[in-house]
């Protein structure tokens, strides 16, 4: 994954080996030492803390017997991306919903920019913090070509025309890497691609946010199963 902008940054959960991290002049960042997600509070001192766009303050959450994190602090600063990385089950997925608002931490705290986040992600008070998630299984819709599912958004909710649209969906799609696939259907698709297909429609909601009403923004951000959380 290489960062395309400064001003976008990225958190995504995966398995992956963590000698990935830190290549390619990518600033990663390792928070875990073992899988345990006590141990995530590990990181570098920093002295100013004005470029903190995310923290997590001593999170729990379990589900119903099953304590899944236990006491995560961790802080995200502008311009990282950052890797949570761990075997199957042990709550990466569980953190990022919490940090996107999908899930309340049964403790602890949430900063976004330094406001906490006191409540879901469809509570008025939050709207507007601007975090696009791409999900695990890609959440596409299955009857909707790749052009009606990353433009679906603006389709519903824009005063765009087809054409300003379809130029859009283009143009993110290339900017994932994808060219020529608009009329496929996802099932038509390999399961990468699906991924990168998710990825443009996190991003076509970013870039024409202006254009779309705040409810519909929120409508988007809550569909499916979060793998990768983007802030700008
Ligand atoms: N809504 C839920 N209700 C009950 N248990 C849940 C719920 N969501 C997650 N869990 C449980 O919490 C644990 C952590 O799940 P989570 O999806 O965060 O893991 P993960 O680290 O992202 O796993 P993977 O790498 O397999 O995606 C798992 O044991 C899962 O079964």
């Amino acid at each position: 994954m290489k960062r395309r902008n400064e001003q976008k940054n990225v958190i995504c959960a995966c398995m992956t080996s963590t000698r990935n991290l830190g290549h390619d002049g990518f600033p990663g960042r390792k928070f875990t030492e073992a899988s345990k997600s006590e141990n995530w509070s590990k990181e570098v001192n920093h002295e100013d803390d004005s470029d903190i766009l995310i923290e997590c303050r001593n999170v729990y959450k379990s589900f119903g017997e099953k304590h899944i994190l236990r006491g995560v602090s961790f802080k995200i600063r502008h311009g990282e991306a950052v890797g949570i990385i761990g075997p199957s089950g042990t709550g990466k997925s569980t953190i990022l919903k919490i940090i996107a608002g999908l899930l309340a931490p049964d403790k602890g705290e949430v900063y976004i920019r330094g406001r906490k986040r006191s409540g879901l992600i469809g509570d008025d008070e939050i709207s507007g913090l601007r975090i696009g998630l791409v999900f695990q299984s890609a959440a596409l819709f299955d009857s909707l070509t790749v052009r009606e599912n990353v433009g679906f958004l603006l389709y519903e909710n824009s005063s765009m025309s087809d054409d300003q649209i379809s130029q859009l969906v283009t143009e993110n799609l290339a900017a994932v890497g994808l060219k020529g696939v608009e009329e496929r259907l996802p099932s038509e698709l390999s399961g990468g691609m699906k991924k990168r297909v998710a990825l443009a429609r996190s991003i076509i909601c970013d870039i024409t946010k202006e254009s779309i009403e705040p409810e519909a923004l929120d409508t988007m951000k809550t569909i499916g199963n979060a793998s990768l959380t983007r802030t700008s």
